[in-house]
């Protein structure tokens, strides 16, 4: 079992108890805190003592260690940005930087106006050439300008659409890849999410974050070269240091209280959050109306959905809400300081004016252009500045970004090819299972699910498993198919562990249908292919397994038959008094296709779910796993089931998990009785009706129905 799992087991909390640790505890780890509404962040501010226990702190090595092996991924992100968006996103870059230069030429022109209207107050003389260039040369800004503008709206959506193509598919990939427990795991789930902002995945985003901070540079560096150059024998000097003094005070004040940078844990310890989504999805996803409907639990989700929104008030309801606002909501020392040094211009001039009026050399020109742009650049000064710790988040986010590509899965890959070839070759069938002393326990959960289970199958055998709700049958069959490794004990796959042998290798000799008939949200004849990926578009494969599987009937009937969709994603928005109308006018015009619907029973699905497992070429296969089969099926449908799966028996090893005595345990060569996670009895139908122990008196209270 892992860390996380160990430590989560062994101190199991539930969302109503109070956490044994106080932010007062992580503090002491040099862990920050900060809490909006019923969410914590917990995070590591730079200087802070290694949480591994030593107390020495790590912080100023620990964060440039992070930045340098944050290099390599910045430098592939850096070039996948550049391949997709190609010759274009460069010219878009320039174009960017070009419109950054326009406020300072702008500033150029802006003085020159003024020193040549100074000119004809006191000389009463006017340079007409020279005036006809200024403006001429302004106007030409303004069209530079706007040109630049409407280039980047235009051509902004269409590369960010073409950035977030290859980020979308690499968080797709990352997610489809990961096994059961990886995927189950919250802090798994936790980096997922944080990589994907308000629009889809970061990858345009960070980009943006990118070029901005260099449009800004070339914004600000180009006009505080013109106006210190405009200003420079009128004290232009000391005040460009004056403007920018505060600005660097107010950088060291920032980076004294960002933590942006490093790891955070955003959460909420909180029942009515889980409560708001629970409810949420009750009145907005199309599978559980029904139960909504039928319940009448309108009336009664509103209400809950509503108290539950009063009690959080106006804190955020979801975690990406918290990150929008920020750890910080701002402070009020910073703030202070920055609009302080905005002024520090115009005070020291004032007091240089008192001090020696005599001596005071400014002209009307420089005055305006001082007053005109010392605050606004202040600003931006201060504005790139606090842009250096989300610049430094987002090389974090980068590494993050791939980093999570390579999330080692927990059901660590065999070498080994099954099956193992001398058996093939000596004319084995099916696969023999065997169970050493195997003890589980579901990640997170408080006790093992499975203790000391021993049992053996021999290849071709068939092998019921009963046992009441909850005794572990399911579990069983979960890890003879390797969705999770047992923590104690071995399973053996012909006298091999399973571990040895290659994933792929296994799922393909191995044929699941599980309790839970999951479909996906294609279309039925996408799912039942899905049963063989490797020929997945096999339409007469298809035909046929749904014939086996008893599915062809209602499948036929059903108006869009094979290409019914079953969970149907309505991609559409309809707002406005006359929407309606105009949404039948479109159907009505066939503009517009209305999703159809199809409804399935219990059986269906399931007949469904069967069908898939028959895509499979039969020979391909040596082992089937059938989690409670025929649950939903009418009596026919489970009798012709069985039938049908009892004609493979010496063919195949057959592993059933069953409610049900009778069609199948009669004919079992074995049968493992559970009880508590453990394994109370085994043996033929015969023999334990002989041992008159729990299956036999269970078996008489199923027969006895019959009887009376
Ligand atoms: N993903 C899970 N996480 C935590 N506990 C689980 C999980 N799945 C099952 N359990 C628990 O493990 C125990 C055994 O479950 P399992 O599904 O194997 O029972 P079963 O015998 O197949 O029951 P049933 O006859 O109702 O299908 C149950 O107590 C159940 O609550």
């Amino acid at each position: 079992m892992s860390k996380r799992h160990a430590s989560s087991t062994s101190n199991p909390k539930s969302d109503d108890t109070p956490p044994t640790s106080t932010p007062q505890t992580a503090a002491a780890f040099g862990i920050c805190h900060t809490r909006n509404g019923v969410w914590d962040t917990f995070y590591r501010p730079e200087r802070s003592p290694d949480i591994s226990g030593s107390q020495k702190f790590s912080g100023g090595d620990a964060s440039s260690e992070s930045r340098a092996r944050s290099i390599p991924y910045a430098w592939r992100y850096a070039h996948e940005v550049l391949t997709t968006g190609g010759a274009w996103l460069i010219v878009f870059c320039l174009v960017s930087l070009l419109q950054a230069t326009v406020p300072a030429i702008r500033v150029y022109f802006s003085a020159e106006l003024l020193n040549l209207t100074q000119v004809v107050i006191e000389k009463k003389e006017v340079d007409k050439e020279r005036l006809l260039c200024v403006l001429m040369a302004q106007a030409i800004c303004s069209a530079v300008d706007n040109m630049c503008a409407h280039f980047i709206r235009r051509n902004g959506r269409k590369l960010q659409r073409r950035v977030e193509k290859v980020f979308d598919r690499h968080l797709f990939h990352a997610r489809i890849r990961l096994d059961v427990p990886t995927f189950e795991d919250p802090v798994v789930q936790g980096r997922l999410n944080a990589c994907y902002n308000f629009s889809g995945s970061m990858g345009w985003a960070i980009f943006e974050e990118v070029l901005s901070s260099a449009v800004e540079t070339v914004n600000l560096v180009s006009r505080v070269s013109v106006v210190a150059q405009q200003l420079r024998d009128q004290q232009g000097g000391i005040l460009t240091i004056i403007c920018f003094s505060g600005d660097i005070a107010s950088a060291w004040l920032l980076s004294k209280l960002q933590g942006y940078d490093l790891e955070y844990v955003t959460i909420a310890n909180d029942k009515t959050i889980r409560s708001i989504n629970g409810l949420y999805a009750c009145a907005t996803d199309n599978e559980h109306r029904q139960e909504v409907v039928t319940g009448g639990l309108q009336e009664h989700i509103r209400s809950r959905y509503e108290a539950a929104k009063e009690r959080i008030g106006d804190a955020p309801s979801s975690a990406l809400d918290v990150l929008r606002e920020g750890f910080y909501s701002g402070n009020w020392m910073l703030d202070t300081c920055n609009q302080l040094t905005e002024r520090v211009p115009e005070i020291y001039l004032a007091f240089y004016m008192l001090q020696s009026p005599s001596a005071f050399a400014m002209s009307f020109a420089s005055l305006k252009i001082l007053q005109e742009n010392a605050t606004s650049l202040a600003a931006l000064s201060y504005q790139l500045f606090a842009r250096r710790t989300s610049l430094l988040s987002s090389f974090r986010k980068i590494r993050d970004f791939y980093e999570i590509i390579n999330i080692p899965n927990r059901i660590v890959d065999g070498t080994e090819a099954y099956p193992i070839t001398d058996l093939v070759d000596n004319g084995a069938w099916g696969t023999g299972i065997e169970f050493k002393n195997v003890s589980f326990r579901y990640p997170g959960a408080e006790r093992n699910c499975l203790q000391d289970v021993s049992f053996t199958i021999k290849a071709g055998q068939l092998c019921v498993i009963v046992g009441a709700n909850g005794e572990g049958k399911s579990t069983i069959v979960k890890l003879i198919n390797r969705m999770y490794d047992c923590d104690e004990g071995q399973i053996l796959f012909d006298g091999q562990d399973i571990k040895l042998f290659r994933l792929a290798d296994l799922h393909r000799r191995i044929s699941v249908l599980y309790q839970e008939c999951d479909h996906l949200p294609v279309s039925i004849g996408e799912n039942i292919g899905m049963g063989n990926p490797q020929n997945a578009d096999d339409k007469l494969g298809i035909i046929e397994a749904a014939k086996l599987g008893g599915a062809s009937d209602f499948i036929e009937k059903l108006p869009d038959g094979f290409d019914t969709v079953l969970a149907q994603r309505l991609d559409m928005m309809v707002a406005g008094q006359r929407a309606e109308e105009l949404y039948e006018k479109l159907v009505e015009l066939k503009l517009v296709k209305p999703p159809v619907k199809a409804g399935l029973s219990g059986g269906q699905m399931q007949r469904l779910a069967l069908s898939r497992t028959f895509m499979r070429p039969p020979e391909e296969v040596t082992l089937c796993l059938y989690d409670e089969p025929s649950a939903a099926l009418d009596p026919q449908a489970e009798y012709d089931l069985f039938q049908r799966l009892r004609a493979l028996k010496g063919e195949k090893t057959m592993v059933f998990s069953s409610h049900r005595f009778g069609h199948l345990t009669k004919h079992a060569d074995i049968i493992l009785f559970m009880k508590e996670g453990t394994i109370c009895e085994a043996g033929t139908h015969a023999e334990l009706l002989a041992k008159g122990g729990h299956y036999a008196s269970l078996y008489k209270i199923q027969a006895q129905a019959f009887q009376e």
